[in-house]
């Protein structure tokens, strides 16, 4: 059975379609990235699968309950992870981690979540006390302590510093190990790149792509060479290349997706004519680049 089965869903305020007929499902202990620009209907999505919000239509299905009616038998199996949590300032790390581990059955042990983010030092200080990253940690730890078969991370790691965010990552890789089914959201192609096993891409409330970030990358996008032009040569000199090319001044780019053909080309060419082609590199995109063409081409 998948984690997460969405068909046909809907939301709407007042005229405005915030999720516009999603389908999507997640496998279990996947971990799964919905992408989308600001207002694409992501925290929408999500919060109508933890059960916070009310759909206007379709059918969803949560480790087999519907969210809406799951009630707290549902939420004991899940763990969210919320972006602005108002915690209680004046408990302890460890104070509220284990207020939280009491809300369930089968709770983990409060000191060992504590370490596993990376609060250890701070297993004592109020909640006051912590920086905005440290909160951000203890977020994590206060969804984690539950033991949940599906975790619901929103945006992760921002306002991390570059090693807490490695740190985070490497926790998330190793409750993918664990067998936790994950659902996050981010902006961090990056992010979504090293973590995800699939990501969906929303955009005005509808999915303009769903599968893993290497497949994505293959099937949405070229290649691209880049060099400069040699000195005393022009565009038209340049051998038939079946790419697309783009100059900048000297700077040219090619976008191909024949790179070995172009590259075996443009190589040859400039041997036979006895120069170098400086600052040659042949790069993969990555799914930023994916990303970007997928929300920029469903605008226009
Ligand atoms: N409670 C609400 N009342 C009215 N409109 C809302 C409400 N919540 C969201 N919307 C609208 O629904 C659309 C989707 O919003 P949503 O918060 O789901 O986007 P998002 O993809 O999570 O964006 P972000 O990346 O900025 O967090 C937006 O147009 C938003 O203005």
């Amino acid at each position: 059975m998948s984690a997460v089965v969405v068909t046909g869903l809907r939301k709407e305020y007042g005229t405005v379609k915030a999720v516009d007929g999603v389908s999507l499902t997640v496998e279990r202990g996947e971990v799964f990235a919905l992408l989308g620009p600001n207002g694409a209907g992501k925290t929408t999505t999500v919060e109508i699968l933890e059960g916070h919000r009310r759909r206007d239509g379709g059918e969803v299905s949560v480790l087999g309950f519907d969210p809406a009616t799951g009630g707290r038998a549902y939420r004991e199996r899940i763990g969210i992870v919320l972006q602005e949590a108002g915690f209680e300032e004046e408990f302890s790390v460890v104070e509220l981690v284990r207020l939280y581990a009491g809300f369930y059955p089968r709770p983990r042990d409060p000191d060992e979540v504590i370490e596993q983010v990376g609060l250890k030092d701070k297993r004592d200080a109020r909640v006051r006390a912590l920086s905005g990253g440290q909160r951000r940690r203890l977020d994590l730890a206060l969804g984690l302590v539950g033991a949940p078969e599906l975790l619901f991370l929103d945006e992760p790691t921002t306002g991390f510093d570059p090693s807490a965010r490695h740190h985070a990552w490497e926790l998330i890789d190793g409750l993918r190990s664990s067998g936790t089914t994950i659902l996050l959201t981010t902006h961090y192609m990056d992010e979504a790149q090293h973590l995800a096993d699939r990501v969906a891409v929303l955009r005005a409330g509808r999915l303009v792509a769903v599968g893993a970030p290497d497949t994505l990358i293959a099937a949405e996008r070229t290649s691209v060479l880049s060099f400069r032009l040699p000195e005393g040569t022009a565009l038209a000199d340049l051998p038939p290349l079946t790419g697309h090319i783009e100059a900048h001044g000297t700077a040219v780019s090619v976008q191909t997706d024949q790179p070995a053909r172009d590259m075996h080309a443009l190589t040859g060419w400039a041997l036979e004519r006895g120069t170098e082609l400086t600052s040659l590199t042949l790069a993969r995109p990555s799914l930023e680049d994916v990303y970007l063409d997928l929300v920029n081409e469903a605008t226009s």
